[in-house]
This record gives structure tokens, sequence and C-alpha cells, in this order.
């Protein structure tokens, strides 16, 4: 790390815990310091010390067509000129809420809030108001932001850090959220089963990336539609990390199975702070001061968030091949991990799909978090310090997944795959 986000680093902690605005930024799971960032352009990011990364985060996914892209920068721009906030309706929110009904098959009516952490908590109020049941069930690994009834067995930074069960999670709230393992319906048809009547929603990643990239096998995403219509559950789909990142339409596109409800938020902020939750509209209808169950925001719908967020998806809904150029990325750079990982004698298991994937360093097939869990942690510090050091910057944990742009070139995907070769061949 250079000199000037070391000096940083060690002034953050003084005034911020451990340094950091998001715990999985601190690299606690990878070990030396965290970067501090000053700028960022098309493939990469550049630090306090003006060195060069090629970007295989993307700000956690919001940056889908790499950074400070050029439509979004001159529509933020423009709409700044008009102040930045009202705390009233704008006509860009209802473009913003009309783009999303048009692009995402669940979702007839939307609404804005700040974070995908925001979206989550409202959606399953919404639900339990909807069906008037307290229950819900969510999966093992499965992170969906840091709302309360979510913080158990929760996935990313949460099990980065050990603490899939955050203290101060009250058993009141905790009693209420039920746990299945990701990719086992058998497991959900008991707890549905032993909780009859009782259970407002089922929560999921439609693909996780929250214990890594992990993929729902073949049938369970349907599956878990059928319980959902058979016992009048709603069916939640958090594509927070995945809408407009799989398809236009997000993993329920891509799959072909529609949830009752969605919650989105990183690219459609377009790099500024927002969520929004959506579905049918017989559900959303329920949303104060349509409904009776209550959600606000001061900030929700700010002018400039929409601007980013509306620029992004007007580009993305105007030039769909862009995901093609996403999924040949994608499958170069993983078909050449894999060709190293075989010239090199190594089994490990790759998960991926589209523009997200996994390396994990174990010989299992990883399906939920009990396999997740069976990498070798410390060997992916390594790989991760190792390709640092080769100039490209990686999640600073195994329990995320990469997320690519369109901002990656050939001489990118060289770079990367030349880097990822020497990595593998120097952590062994
Ligand atoms: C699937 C998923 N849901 C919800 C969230 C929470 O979003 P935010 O960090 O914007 O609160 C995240 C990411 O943090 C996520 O990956
Ligand atoms: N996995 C998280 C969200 O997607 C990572 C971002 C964070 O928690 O800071």
């Amino acid at each position: 790390m250079g000199k000037k986000s070391a000096k940083l680093f060690a002034k953050a902690q003084n005034y911020i815990p451990g340094g950091v605005n998001s715990p999985v930024r601190a690299f606690k799971a990878v070990g030396g310091n965290p970067l501090f960032i000053k700028k960022a352009k098309g493939a990469y990011l550049i630090d306090e010390d003006d060195n060069q990364y090629i970007d295989m985060i993307n700000s956690w996914g919001p940056m889908i067509l790499g950074h400070a892209f050029e439509p979004v920068e001159k529509q933020v721009r423009k709409t700044l000129k008009n102040s930045f906030s009202f705390g009233a309706p704008t006509a860009l929110e209802v473009d913003m809420a009309k783009i999303i009904t048009e692009m995402v098959p669940s979702v007839e009516k939307v609404r804005m809030v700040n974070s995908g952490t925001e979206a989550t908590m409202s959606a399953i109020r919404v639900a339990r108001g909807y069906t008037g049941r307290d229950k819900i069930i969510k999966f093992e690994g499965c992170y969906h932001g840091h709302g309360d009834s979510f913080l158990i067995s929760a996935g990313s930074g949460a099990i980065t850090m050990g603490e899939p069960d955050s203290p101060g999670v009250t058993k009141g709230t905790a009693k209420d959220t039920l746990l299945a393992p990701y990719n086992d319906l058998e497991a959900v048809r008991k707890l549905v089963e032993a909780n009859k009547g009782e259970i407002a929603a089922i929560i999921l990643e439609p693909v996780v990336g929250n214990m890594g990239c992990v993929l729902p096998e073949d049938g369970y995403l349907q599956g878990l539609r059928d319980i959902c219509d058979q016992e009048k559950i709603v069916l939640i789909f958090d594509e927070v990390m995945t809408g407009f990142r799989l398809a236009p339409g997000g993993a329920q596109e891509r799959f072909g199975i529609t949830p009752d409800m969605t919650t989105l938020g990183k690219i459609i902020g377009g790099g500024m702070p927002v969520g929004a939750y959506g579905g049918k509209a017989e559900i959303m209808e329920f949303v104060s001061p349509a409904g009776p169950v209550y959600q606000a925001g001061t900030l929700s719908g700010n002018p400039m968030a929409m601007a980013a967020g509306y620029a992004m998806l007007k580009h993305i809904q105007e030039n769909p091949n862009l995901y093609k150029k996403l999924e040949e990325t994608g499958e170069e750079i993983v078909s050449g991990i894999k060709d190293s990982l075989t010239e090199l004698g190594l089994v490990y298991t790759m998960n991926h799909v589209g523009s997200m994937y996994s390396l994990f360093f174990t010989n299992q097939k990883v399906k939920d978090l009990e396999t997740a869990k069976s990498t070798n942690t410390e060997l992916f510090g390594k790989y991760f310090q190792a390709m640092l050091k080769r100039g490209i910057y990686l999640a600073p944990s195994q329990f995320e997944s990469l997320f690519l742009s369109t901002a990656l070139k050939k001489k990118h995907i060289k770079a990367i795959l030349k880097a990822n070769r020497e990595s593998l061949a120097e952590i062994q």
C-alpha cells in the first residue's frame, strides 16, 4: 500500500469505526490496509498514491458501464443546476418509475428509496401488511442489507467479519426470520409445513453474490415460485445485485421466473445512493399513502440520484446488445482463468453467470453457504494480494462476487488473465 493510503487509514481510524464506512472495505479478510481511492475512469481506479488498478468490483456492482460514464455524468451535471433536493415530486422520478416498470417483468408499481437496505426492509413490511402474517424465510448466506430481520446467517461482510448473527438484533425480531440452506427446496417445504399460514414472504437473491457467486440449481426458482403460489406467500427476489446486470430485466428475466415483489439498488442509482422496491400493483397499493403500510424518506427520489439512475437505465434500455458484450467478457475471463487452473494442475471451483463470477479455493461444488465455507480463505487472501500487486482490484473477501463492466477491453482482459496466471502460480 502506498504512503498516502496508509496515512489516511491511520487518520480515519481516529474518527470512523474501523476506519471505514462499510466493514468489508477494511481488507480485514485479506490482510493489509485498504486503498483510498481518489478517482476512477472507465475500467480504472486510481488511489491517493496515484497507483492505477483495473477494477473488478465496480463499486460493488453499480458501475456496469464503467466509471464516470459520460451520458450519466452529463445528465447529473445538467440536473444539479436546478439544485439538489426539493422534498417534493419531480418529473424525473416519474420517468424513473416508468422505465423500471418497463424493464423489470414483475414490477407494475415501484417506490424509490435510498439504499438496497431500505428496499428490502420496506418490501418485507409490505409483504407482512399484505398477507397479515409475521414470518419470513431467508436463506443462509444471503445478504439483504443490514435491516435487523436480515442479520441472521447473513452473507457478505457479515460472514467475512465472522458475525453472521449480529448482536443488537432482538430475539423477538430474530424469531420471525426462518432459515433454510440455499438450493434446498425440501428444507423450504418443511419450514412452510411447520409454519402453515404464518409465512408472509420468502426472500432470496435469485443468483447469490453475497457468499461469493452462487447460482440457483435447475428448477430451484420455479420450485420456490410453486410453493409461494400454493401457500399464498409473497415471493421476493432481491435483485439489488442482479437487477439490470444479468439481463435488462435482471435475474427474473434471465431465468424466466416472475416474483411477486422485487428489490433493486446499485445499478438503478448509476453510482448514487438509491434503492427501490416494487411488484404487483395489488401488493404495492398497500404502501402509504395509497394504503396503510407506512414507508417514507426525506431524500427518496432525490433528483441527483434519479438523474444518474435514469441516464443509466435509458442507456441500457436503448443498447440491449451491451449484455452480449458483457457475456463475452465474462466468458473470456472465466475460461482464461480455468485454462490457467488446468495448466497449473489446480482443482478449484469457478462459479459464473454473465458478468458475475467467483473463484473459490475448494474442490467442492459451491451451491450453498456450507460449501462456500469450504473455501480456503487464507489462500484467497494471498490471491487477492498477488492480484493487487499486479494492478488488479478484486473484492477484498472470498464471500463476494466480482462484477465486470463494459469498460473492459481486450487489453484489460489480457492483463487480468496474465495477472491471474502469475498470481495462482505464485501462491501455491
Ligand atoms: C442482494 C443485496 N441486497 C441488499 C443489499 C443492501 O444494499 P445497500 O448496501 O445499498 O444497503 C445488498 C448490498 O449491500 C445486496 O447485495
Ligand atoms: N456485498 C455488499 C453489497 O453488495 C458489499 C458492499 C458493502 O457492504 O459495503
